[in-house]
């Protein structure tokens, strides 16, 4: 797991004041950064475009243009006229050496954008917009200084941003970098240590950044055990039946001792799988809302009513009665169109899909404060999963997830963790992070995965 930060300026200014080390310093570790990956990924003589902007950004590409000097055929290009201190200075030490900068942008092996990084306070304007076209029309290896140029701090790109084979971030990681939009323009993500070790930089946050080592499964470890001892999830099955069997199946797959259906209809489901008509005695958790479609509200109430471990997904988000168990540490996991719903619901926000997604920290962390016990599952390109002030960020899922059935998959692997006994918060991570790593073990074209191969997928993890 790593730290998220939405600014760095107040742990750059931290390193200033607590350390004594300078602007000029952090930044010339930052150029050497990324000199480091060009050197490790291009051979001497290859041609080395660096497209600079007026602030710091464009510095620490005017810095990297000296440490390249003479060893790679670099072409500095100054898109606008310089307007920070350093950048100023960077030029002048760039000049002293007989670096020349270039007027026109031209075919190379490497680009390196330093227009905007994070310091993008306004939308690009038609010219940077062109400029940052232009860039990616060129069929070269390109790397990002810090934050592509077009991502602002929130993870909004407005109009356009630059397409990196590599990001090289300064100092830590930048939530920015993982909003939904930005995911298709960051490439690879390398972090640059700006003269002290990462753990030295970075201070306290609350958003995380997961990865695959965090995945905890849950594994047999006592000899002495029976199906009881892991659980029995019982899956409310409505009108869409299918999505509750495939949950049900899902969790099975996923280690529950026992898994039901409640179902009033007559079901195909595996021999192993029972189906009931209410709650089980010995149930351990519940998992509802998944193509629930019309319910008989006074049944569906009394589950809600009862005090054990849930997940609640798809349909119940539309719905009032959802709002009576807010108060309870239950696990939610909208889409970002049923998000929008429960935010209407709650009197949070009235926006649509597309407002919630440029801002999607922003609209989980107001969830949370007013519902502190639930845990949100918000999913996405980038999954966030929240609970009071606490965000973490599953990066690992794929477009390979983009079909009718993943979503329950889902539901069904966070029902099999609460059924075992995770608490709220670990069954949304855990599942999460299964769900994702699963997709991403799925060896066939990125199209076809349908959720019994997923399920197959996590039972190999
Ligand atoms: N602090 C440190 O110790 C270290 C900092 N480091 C580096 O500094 C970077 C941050 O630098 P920064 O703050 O100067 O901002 P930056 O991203 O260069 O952009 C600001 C400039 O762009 C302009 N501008 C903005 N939006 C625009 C738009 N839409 N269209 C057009 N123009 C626009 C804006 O103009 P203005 O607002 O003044 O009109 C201003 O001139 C950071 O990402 C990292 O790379 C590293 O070296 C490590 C050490
Ligand atoms: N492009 C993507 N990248 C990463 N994960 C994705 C992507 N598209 C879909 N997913 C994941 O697939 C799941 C889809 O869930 P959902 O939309 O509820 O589907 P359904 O209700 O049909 O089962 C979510 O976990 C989501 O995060
Ligand atoms: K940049």
């Amino acid at each position: 797991m790593q730290n998220l930060y939405y600014e760095v300026g107040s742990l750059d200014k931290r390193c200033y004041e607590k350390f004594s080390l300078t602007e000029d310093l952090l930044m010339e570790h930052a150029a050497s950064n990324i000199q480091e990956e060009i050197e490790k990924r291009f051979k001497k003589g290859s041609s080395v475009l660096i497209v600079c902007g007026s602030g710091n950004n464009g510095a620490d590409g005017i810095a990297l243009a000296r440490l390249l000097y003479k060893k790679y055929e670099v072409k500095l290009y100054i898109a606008f006229e310089l307007k920070s201190k350093m950048a100023k200075l960077q030029l002048q030490r760039a000049e002293l050496l007989g670096l020349k900068t270039v007027d026109e942008l031209s075919s190379c092996d490497v680009v390196v954008d330093c227009l905007f990084g994070t310091g993008l306070n306004k939308d690009l304007d038609r010219v940077s917009q062109e400029l940052i076209e232009n860039l990616n029309g060129f069929d070269s290896f390109k790397i990002a200084c810090d934050i592509p140029s077009g991502i602002n701090p929130k993870g909004e790109i407005t109009t356009t941003a630059f397409f990196a084979d590599l990001t090289v971030t300064m100092g830590a990681l930048k939530q920015a970098l993982y909003s939904d939009m930005a995911k298709d323009y960051i490439g690879e993500v390398k972090v640059a240590n700006l003269g002290v070790q990462r753990e030295v930089y970075e201070i306290q946050t609350n958003v995380f950044l997961l990865d695959k080592g965090d995945l905890k499964l849950p594994l047999r470890d006592k000899k002495d055990a029976h199906k009881g001892s892991f659980g029995h999830l019982n899956v409310i099955a409505g009108c869409k039946k299918g999505a509750g069997v495939i949950a049900a199946k899902a969790a099975f797959g996923f280690g529950a001792g026992l898994v039901s259906v409640i179902c009033h209809d007559n079901i195909d489901l595996p021999y192993h799988i029972m189906q009931t008509h209410k709650l089980a005695q010995n149930c351990t958790a519940i998992a509802i809302g998944m193509g629930l479609g019309l319910y008989d509200e006074k049944e569906i109430k009394e589950i809600l009513n009862t005090n054990l471990p849930m997940i609640i997904d798809a349909d119940l988000f539309h719905e009032n009665i959802t709002l009576n168990i807010l108060e309870k540490e239950v696990v939610l996991t909208p889409h970002p169109k049923e998000f929008c719903s429960l935010l209407k619901l709650c009197n949070l926000a009235d926006i649509k899909v597309e407002e919630l997604q440029r801002d999607r920290f922003f609209y989980v962390k107001e969830f949370c404060k007013k519902y502190p016990k639930v845990v949100l599952l918000l999913k996405g390109a980038n999954v966030l999963i929240a609970q009071k002030d606490k965000i973490y960020v599953n990066p690992l899922g794929s477009a390979v997830l983009s079909k009718g059935g993943s979503g329950d998959v889902l539901s069904g692997l966070v029902g099999a963790l609460l059924a075992q006994g995770y608490s709220a918060i670990d069954a949304a991570i855990h599942a999460s992070l299964a769900h994702t790593i699963a997709a991403s073990n799925y060896k066939k074209n990125n199209y076809s995965l349908i959720p019994s191969d997923l399920i197959e997928e996590v039972k190999k993890l």
